[in-house]
This record gives structure tokens, sequence and C-alpha cells, in this order.
């Protein structure tokens, strides 16, 4: 394997990883943010993100002289032969992908790039970026390809190590091979196309997840209203193996740093070559609609929200991060403190203050007193509580569980009251008629 001279340019989830990865494959790295507090807390060992085994490998480059932390992207990329970019995009006007950091890196960048180096897009960026990069470097020395990211929050070093695949985009065949070597040593299955269609897989593979939850949370909505139990549909679903079991679970609303503003971002490409891409827009609504449902839900179990205290367990858009941009825990406590609820909340990773609600260091605090219980993040933790202090603490008696995550018979057994999603038919659903009905018919 050739090691390589590699900058990486933003120290997030994504640059970290790639950068801690590749110094591991035995590349030497320098990673760059603009960040100078980030960047002081790396040279001194300190990864802030919760990503089991990333603190290690940044801590193993380091010591090999393989991996090296910069403040500014030009000191980094002077001495490279390969350049990631792995800055934000975050939702910008419209909601299309803000580029703004991707396109004044570029800008900072070209007069001090060495000859033939390649500049390798790994933020998700639509379709032409590549183009547009490669126009603002306005290097013909200079290749520009695209290799997205598809790893997930909380298991980045192993989805990285261990990828389904790797993509790699560029009009320049060569520019691909050579980036597509860089990763030899995983031995994972590696596409080689052109840019737009390797921008275009990134966008097309996330919003086909987040239409999947979608579907699965309409799925949940509509065994309660048939007296079906969602567990039961998708085990068998999912053994299909054309759909396939994972993403099948329902919960309060698909969230996170990237489906939210991706699904919002292919809506606009679509929009920009004249199509109403109608079934990602629904997929957008029915995830509104699972937040607005999972309010319904307590709402109907307490009454009225207005003064009801409400224990909420999680705030991370899922379990193992602590990460909670776009959080649907957040969008479903917003909604609840807006109809005027009072609400206590714990989540094992977060310990700031947060807006509307009191964020308390422990499960316990956030129960007591409380009129109902809602569970919006899967913390192996939470299963575990002693729900018969739970109970004691409590001053109504319903758990919402809206991942389906909770033992039911622990909870019965404390004499709690246990609602999910797609499993039991709420009180104004009486399926009763339709079951005899269909079985009549
Ligand atoms: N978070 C995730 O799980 C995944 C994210 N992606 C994509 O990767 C990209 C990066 O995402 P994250 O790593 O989550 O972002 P992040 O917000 O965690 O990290 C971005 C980093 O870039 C730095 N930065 C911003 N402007 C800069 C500049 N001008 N020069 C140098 N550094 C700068 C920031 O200080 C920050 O440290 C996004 O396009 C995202 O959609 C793709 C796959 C997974
Ligand atoms: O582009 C990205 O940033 C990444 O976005 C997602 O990864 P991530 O945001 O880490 O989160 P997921 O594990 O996909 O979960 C997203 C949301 O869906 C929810 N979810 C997931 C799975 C499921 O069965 N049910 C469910 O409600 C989660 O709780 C969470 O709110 C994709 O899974 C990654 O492949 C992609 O690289």
């Amino acid at each position: 394997m050739f090691v390589r001279r590699i900058a990486v340019v933003g120290t997030g989830y994504v640059g970290l990883t790639t950068g801690a990865c590749l110094a591991s494959l035995g590349h030497r790295v320098e990673c760059a943010d603009v960040d100078a507090l980030k960047v002081n807390r790396l040279r001194a060992g300190q990864v802030d993100i919760l990503e089991p085994g990333l603190a290690e490998l940044v801590a193993e480059g380091r010591a090999a002289g393989r991996l090296s932390f910069v403040v500014g992207a030009r000191d980094a990329v002077a001495d490279a032969e390969v350049v990631f970019l792995c800055l934000p995009t975050p939702m910008g006007a419209g909601g299309a992908a803000d580029l703004g950091a991707v396109e004044a890196v570029a800008a900072e960048i070209r007069d001090v790039l060495p000859r033939g180096a390649v500049v390798v897009c790994k933020s998700t960026v639509p379709v032409g970026t590549s183009t547009r990069v490669a126009r603002l470097l306005g290097r013909e020395d200079v290749a520009v390809v695209s290799n997205p990211e598809f790893l997930r929050e909380g298991s980045a070093v192993r989805d990285f190590l261990h990828p389904d695949r790797i993509v790699v985009g560029s009009d320049s065949p060569r520019a691909a091979e050579r980036v597509a070597a860089l990763f030899t040593r995983l031995g994972a299955p590696t596409v080689l196309m052109d840019a737009a269609s390797a921008e275009l897989v990134k966008y097309a593979a996330n919003c086909f997840l987040a239409m999947k939850l979608s579907y699965v949370n309409a799925i949940a909505e509509l065994c309660e209203l048939v007296g079906a139990d969602v567990a039961a549909v998708t085990e068998g679903m999912g053994r299909d193996r054309r759909i396939g079991r994972s993403f099948l679970a329902p919960g309060p609303g698909w969230g996170g740093s990237c489906l939210p503003k991706d699904t919002h971002a292919m809506v606009r490409i679509a929009d920009s070559v004249g199509v109403d891409f109608q079934l990602l827009r629904a997929t957008i609504e029915t995830n509104h609609r699972q937040q607005r449902r999972v309010v319904d839900k307590v709402r109907r179990e307490v009454g009225s929200l207005v003064g009801a205290r409400i224990g909420v367990l999680g705030l991370a858009f899922k379990a193992g991060t602590n990460d909670l941009r776009d959080s649907p825990a957040l969008a479903v406590a917003e909604l609840l403190a807006l109809e005027g609820a009072e609400l206590v909340a714990h989540d094992p990773e977060v310990d700031r203050p947060l807006p509307g609600m009191t964020v308390v260091d422990d499960p316990y605090a956030a129960v007591r007193d409380a009129d109902a219980v809602v569970l919006l993040t899967e913390w192996p933790a939470f299963r575990t509580l002693d729900w018969v202090l739970v109970a004691s603490l409590m001053a109504g008696s319903t758990v919402l569980d809206t991942r389906n995550h909770l033992d039911p018979d622990a909870l019965r057994r404390a004499g709690l009251v246990l609602r999910g999603l797609g499993r039991e038919p709420g009180p104004e659903h009486p399926t009763a008629g339709l079951a005899g009905s269909a079985a009549e018919a």
C-alpha cells in the first residue's frame, strides 16, 4: 500500500473519524479546523464527541507521529497529496444545503495546494458541487473527487473501518483510483462512478432511510387503529431480504444532524430541475406528524397539558450519541412546552441547561411528581430503571415509551400503565368492531 500525505479539513464527526482512521491505515494525516479551541483540545488528546474507539485511535495516531492537528486549512494542505473536505453543509435558505464553508475553504487553499493534489469532497453536497469546487480552485493540475461518507454517529469508527461500500466519483478516473487506493486495506467493495452520481448516491441513500422510517411510523399508526402489533408486522416484513430488518423501529420521528437537512436539500435539488419530489415531501410531513402524534398521546393521558408535569427520558436524537442537533426528542419537548407542560428531563449524556425544560442528572429526579413520563431516546440504562421506585415517585401512573424499548412486564409489575407506539389501540380507537366486521366480511 502507498502511504500518502493527507490533509483533512474540518474535525467534526466525519473529519476526525476520517483523519484518525486514515492514520490507523498507515497514512500521514494532518487535520485542520477553523476552531482554535477544538484544535488545542485535540492536540492535548481530548476528544469531545461521544464515539467509541475514536479517542483511542487519535491517541495512537499521535503517538505514532502519523496524526497531527493545525488551525486553518492552508498550513494543513501545503504538503498534502490528497485533501479531504469534511466541512459542515447545514440547511440553508429554503432548505438547500449551505455550501459556505466548502466554498470558503476552496478559496482559502487554491494557491497553496501542491501540484497534482487531489481534493476530495466528503461533505454531503448537492449535485454539481465537485464541478463548482474545481472551478473555484481554478487549477488544471488539481482534480476534484466526490467520496460521500455513510458512517452513523455513535458507531463512526466501526462504520468507517467496515463500510458496506465505498463510493468514489470523479470525472477524472485516475484521480478516483488514487482516492480509492487510500482505502485498499479496508477490503471493502468500492464503487467507482462519475461525480454527479456519487453526489446523488449520498442523498438518495439518506432519503431512502428517512422514507423507510416514515413508512414504519405510518404503519405503527395503522397498527394502533386496527389492533395489530407493529413489532410483529415489522418482524414479518423485515425477514423478506428485499426489505431487510434494519431501520424498521418506530420512534418519535427521525432526526439527527443529517436526515432532516438532507431530505430538505434533496427536495430542493429536485425543485432545481423542475421535479416536485412528492414522495419525499410526504416523508418529511409524516415525520412532523409523528412528533405531533406523540404529543397527542401524552395529552390524552393527562387530560390537558397546561400545567401538567411531564418527566422526559432521553434528549439525544438516538442512543449512543450526545448530539442534540435536530433531535426529535427536543422537537417533541418543545411542542409539549408550547402547550404549557412543565418538563423535567434526563439524558445520560446531556448535562447542560436547555430552554423550556429543567435538565436533571438523575432519571429518578426527572420522574418525581410527574403526571406522565415519556421516553424519547432508547438508552439501554432506561430499561433497567427501578420501576417500583419510579411508580412511587410519580404523581400519575402512565409511561409513554415512544421507542417500544421498555420491558412491559417490569412496568406492569410496578403497577404502571405502559403505552407504546403501534402496539395497543388508544381509547379513542375501538378496534373490536373493525375486527368483527373484517371477520364477518
Ligand atoms: N455527522 C455525521 O454522522 C455525518 C455527516 N456527514 C456530512 O459530513 C459533513 C460534516 O459533518 P459533521 O462532521 O457532522 O460536521 P461537524 O459540524 O461535526 O464538523 C464540522 C467541522 O468543520 C469545522 N469548520 C467549519 N468551517 C471551517 C473552515 N472554514 N475551515 C476549517 N474547518 C471548518 C467546524 O469547526 C467543525 O469542527 C456534512 O456535510 C455532513 O452532512 C456525512 C456522513 C455522516
Ligand atoms: O449522513 C449522515 O449523517 C448519516 O445519517 C444517518 O446516520 P445518523 O444521523 O448517525 O443516525 P441514524 O442511525 O441513521 O438515525 C437517524 C434517526 O432515525 C431514527 N431511527 C433509526 C432507526 C430506526 O429503526 N428507527 C428510528 O427511529 C434514530 O433514532 C434517529 O433519530 C445515516 O444512517 C448514515 O448512514 C449517514 O451517514
